[in-house]
């Protein structure tokens, strides 16, 4: 059988734009549901969810339960074990956090290929081969693969076209949670100054041709960050959604009868 289509990678060809929502609650379950909701992709959080890397098999399995949804994990760190652990059970995309160097990214590109381009581990009977099906597997897997490298740090602002132009990288993440620590200003996302450093990190993106990813959770900010030109946005967080939902429900009943 031939390798199976990486939409994700294919649409960012196009630069068009995809809609994501992220999965930090571990198992089957909410993979299965936040695939079928509608979302251009979901990620697979294993650097900051409670999901350890052995959840990422089933949460790709469910995911694959519809066909036109991509299915990104973000491994805890960049690092080649990690990764040749979730290529081998068939993430065809990675988003690798905290980069900074083009150093950095170089190393999380050498990870996605095998001998003699790079140094992902070799294994057969695995579900990225549909165990043993898919023809040529080890000539062709690159072509499906998707790196997307997380910017979070001014270090890695400063580097952001280092980084971004570094042979491998499909394209690159701003993570507005860590990036707004690193600027001095601790979960304020939504202050002007991470504000604009976003937008600064969004136009020399665009203006070297890299497609840019984000996560914007408050869908007006989104909606701006979309019409600037970002090309894949994280709009929702599955914890946070149950959180919200379950205290306006406790809310409900505040309120005199
Ligand atoms: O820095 C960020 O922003 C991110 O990396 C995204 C967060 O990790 C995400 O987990 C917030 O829920």
């Amino acid at each position: 059988m031939k390798n199976p289509t990486n939409l994700f990678k294919a649409e960012l060809r196009k630069r068009g734009h995809q809609l994501g929502i992220w999965n930090t609650i571990g198992g089957n379950t909410v993979p299965d549901l936040l695939g079928g909701a509608g979302f251009d992709w979901v990620l697979v959080d294993c650097e900051h969810a409670a999901i350890d890397t052995v959840e990422v098999l089933p949460a790709l399995q469910a995911i694959s339960a519809n066909p036109k949804v991509s299915a990104i994990v973000r491994p805890a760190d960049n690092d080649a074990t990690l990764f040749k652990r979730i290529l081998d059970m068939g993430a065809q995309t990675l988003l690798v956090p905290y980069v900074q160097t083009a150093e950095e990214a170089a190393q999380a590109v050498s990870a996605m290929r095998y001998a003699p381009h790079g140094v992902r581990g070799m294994a057969g009977m695995t579900r990225a081969t549909r165990y043993g099906q898919v023809d040529d597997y080890y000539t062709v897997a690159y072509d499906e693969l998707c790196l997307v490298v997380q910017v979070e740090t001014a270090l890695g602002l400063d580097n952001l076209e280092a980084i971004a132009q570094t042979e491998g990288v499909d394209a690159v993440f701003i993570g507005p949670a860590d990036l707004s620590a690193s600027l001095g200003l601790p979960g304020q996302t939504s202050h002007p100054d991470v504000v604009a450093a976003i937008h600064n990190a969004i136009d020399r993106l665009k203006a070297i041709g890299v497609p840019v990813g984000l996560m914007a959770l408050d869908p007006a900010s989104a909606k701006a960050f979309i019409a600037r030109g970002v090309n894949f946005t994280a709009v929702g967080v599955d914890l946070v959604l149950l959180a919200d939902a379950v205290a306006s429900l406790r809310r409900a009943f505040d309120e005199a009868p």
